[in-house]
């Protein structure tokens, strides 16, 4: 009779084997996993599963282990779905995102659509503060507002870009809604003056306009209903989100105050290096033009003689230089296409100033 030692010593270092195998499998699984959240993907995968039992089903030479075999593959692919699920909700929590304003702000809004509501937030004051923010290691990214549909480019942020040497890595639209708020028991009647962010007064400027209203420029929407929260005082209001009232204990007074229903922000979202990826499909960079004929009409050309679809443009003032402009150029594709490189090329060696600004999903 052979010895249990013996056979357990076996299966002792089978085991061995197995393990390592095992955590060979685990860390490519955790790869699978990296790139499901990428694109999107759900962790189960009920084909692939289906089709790898039963390939290794016929690897069995004795065909009476079937049913255990088939078991071992269910439970492991079971373990792994575990371990991804682990994994995308580790990757999630870990990340630090910075933000302009204070809790309820559109901007905080978009941050939780962008990264998921797992997401920790962090505030600051100023814009220029996000960029600052994302020298500290435990930040790993930024949201900013860049445009809006009724009132156009957000300057401040589209030259900051060039000042500071980081990327645009994605991109959100969220739609906005502004609101009248004040405190309980206040009425359209008793306000005097109202809080907001400029921007948001040029977007409510049909609302607002007649009423008498003192309007004061403020840092942020949900900043200026935070104020209106703590002074108390039925004479001031805050124009912002739902949100920003929830959060500050504010009564809306008037929703929708908007002038355009559609009226939507782009934002977005900056981080420490270029992050590329196939899903990438849009390119955004900023040059200056020589000031001589067709200068510029020469830079855009390439875009067309490389089939390139631009997306949009804006100008910004070279302060020092009179009626010389920076260009922000946003175009469809993806950085490792010839034509985009040739067009890159071109634009970079016939332009007084370039920056690559990012690749990221339109
Ligand atoms: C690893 C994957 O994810 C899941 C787990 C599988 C596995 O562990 O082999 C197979 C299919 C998916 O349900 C995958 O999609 O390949």
């Amino acid at each position: 009779m052979t010895d249990l030692k013996e056979l357990r010593g076996k299966i002792d270092d089978i085991d061995r084997k197995i393990v390592e195998l095992f955590q060979e499998r685990m860390e490519i699984v955790s790869g699978v996993a990296k790139y499901k959240k990428e694109k999107g993907l759900p962790v189960l995968n009920s084909i692939r599963e289906g089709e790898l039992i039963e390939k290794n089903i016929n690897y069995l030479k004795n065909k009476e282990l079937t049913p255990y075999l088939k078991e071992f593959y269910i439970k492991l692919m079971d373990l792994s779905k575990d371990y991804q699920r682990l994994q995308i909700d580790k990757a999630k929590e870990g990340i630090n995102v910075c933000f302009q304003g204070t809790t309820g702000s559109y901007s905080q809004e978009a941050l939780f659509e962008y990264f998921g509501s797992d997401a920790t937030s962090y505030p600051v004051k100023e814009f220029e503060d996000v960029f600052k923010k994302l020298k500290d290691d435990n930040i790993s990214y930024g949201v900013l507002p860049i445009e809006n549909s009724s009132t156009g480019a957000i300057n401040e942020v589209y030259d900051l870009l060039r000042k500071y040497g980081l990327y645009i890595v994605g991109n959100m639209t969220l739609k906005i809604n502004h609101n009248l708020m004040a405190i309980e028991g206040a009425k359209l009647e008793d306000i005097k003056t109202v809080y907001s962010h400029p921007q948001a007064f040029k977007q409510c400027s049909e609302f607002l306009k007649d009423k008498g209203l003192e309007l004061i420029g403020y840092h942020n929407t949900a900043v200026s209903a935070e104020l209106v929260s703590e002074k108390k005082d039925k004479t001031m209001a805050a124009i912002g989100s739902k949100k920003a009232a929830e959060v500050n204990n504010l009564k809306i007074i008037k929703n929708n105050i908007n002038n355009d229903d559609s009226n939507y922000t782009r934002f977005i979202i900056i981080g420490k290096t270029l992050e590329t990826s196939d899903i990438n499909d849009a390119i955004s960079i900023v040059f200056s033009s020589p000031n001589k004929v067709g200068a510029l009409y020469d830079s855009l050309g390439i875009f067309k003689k490389n089939n390139l679809n631009m997306i949009r443009i804006e100008s910004r003032p070279v302060v020092g230089k009179p009626w010389e402009y920076f260009f922000y150029i946003d175009f469809e594709g993806d950085i490792n296409n010839e034509h985009v490189k040739e067009a890159i090329d071109y634009i970079q060696n016939n332009s007084s100033y370039f920056k690559f600004l990012g690749n990221y999903k339109k």
